[in-house]
């Protein structure tokens, strides 16, 4: 059985896993993005604009982009990373325990001259994607392959598809319930790994290890009519939870770290 088919997603290449229990999950290359993810239950749990560029002239709007080496504006480089719109190669996939995995590279020598000038560190990225049963395991990797320190923040901004934002209850991640009335931006740092988000629909379980922060957004009506890849209303269908390591984490040669995230 083909467990990972080559696809496309608009214009862009993609890798489809197929667990045998009917688990499913899409993964562009543009990005190691993560487009949409399908428990064995067949419900798609990832929010995806369809206003969203699917052609690399810019970030995917929806999913789960990856968000290296730098954070939104916390940093001089390009906002949220160049990670999620530089080209990665699939690097291996298979079958483990009943779960559809695949893994996804991405190096200094993968980037164009302009980005890779601009931050000239001999990294190595791995992301690894699994899907089982409604489960989904991502695993983040930073490797560094050179011979000086250099300083990384990371995150995986989930869109998770919710049937009416104004309905979602975050626990775990707040001493306090978070609900979504308005719009909101906010960092949580130093979180326990273990959040809760629930809707009219059901509840969710969202662990981390490695990240040690979570971010909340939603942009809200207003800043969502601002967004050229959004459509006016969509902002009421998802919601955004990321893990994220947003302290500038200085990683030393020959070194490596991971970050682990699951949602069930
Ligand atoms: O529009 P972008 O670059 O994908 O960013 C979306 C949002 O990403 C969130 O992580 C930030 O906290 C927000 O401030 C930001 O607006």
């Amino acid at each position: 059985m083909t467990l990972a088919i080559h696809t496309a997603v608009g214009q862009l290449p993609a890798i489809r896993l197929c667990a045998p229990d009917g688990a499913e999950a899409t993964v562009t290359l543009y990005g190691a993005h993560l487009v949409s993810w399908k428990g064995a239950d067949g419900k798609e749990r990832l929010f995806c604009s369809a206003k969203s560029a699917l052609d690399a002239s810019r970030a995917i709007r929806g999913g789960v982009p990856v968000i290296f080496p730098q954070f939104a504006e916390q940093g001089s480089g390009m906002r949220h990373g160049f990670a999620r719109v530089s080209n990665w190669r699939l690097e291996d996939s298979g079958l483990e325990d009943g779960a559809a995995w695949a893994s996804f590279g991405l190096a200094l020598g993968d980037l164009p001259t302009t980005i890779a000038d601009a931050w000239p560190h001999q990294f190595m990225l791995c992301l690894r994607v699994a899907v089982r049963d409604n489960t989904l395991a991502m695993e983040l990797t930073v490797r560094n392959l050179g011979a000086a320190p250099f300083p990384f923040a990371a995150a995986l901004h989930t869109y998770h598809l919710v049937p009416d934002v104004c309905e979602v209850r975050i626990e775990g991640v707040s001493s306090d319930e978070i609900s979504m009335v308005e719009k909101l931006d906010k960092i949580y740092p130093g979180v326990s790994g273990r959040a809760t988000m629930a809707t009219s629909e059901g509840s969710m379980v969202i662990e981390q290890t490695g990240f040690t922060d979570a971010v909340v957004w939603n942009p809200g009506q207003v800043d969502a009519a601002a967004l050229s890849d959004m459509e006016n209303d969509e902002y009421k269908r998802f919601v955004c939870i990321e893990p994220a390591l947003l302290d500038p984490f200085m990683l030393e040669p020959g070194e490596a770290w991971t970050g682990t995230y699951r949602v069930s």
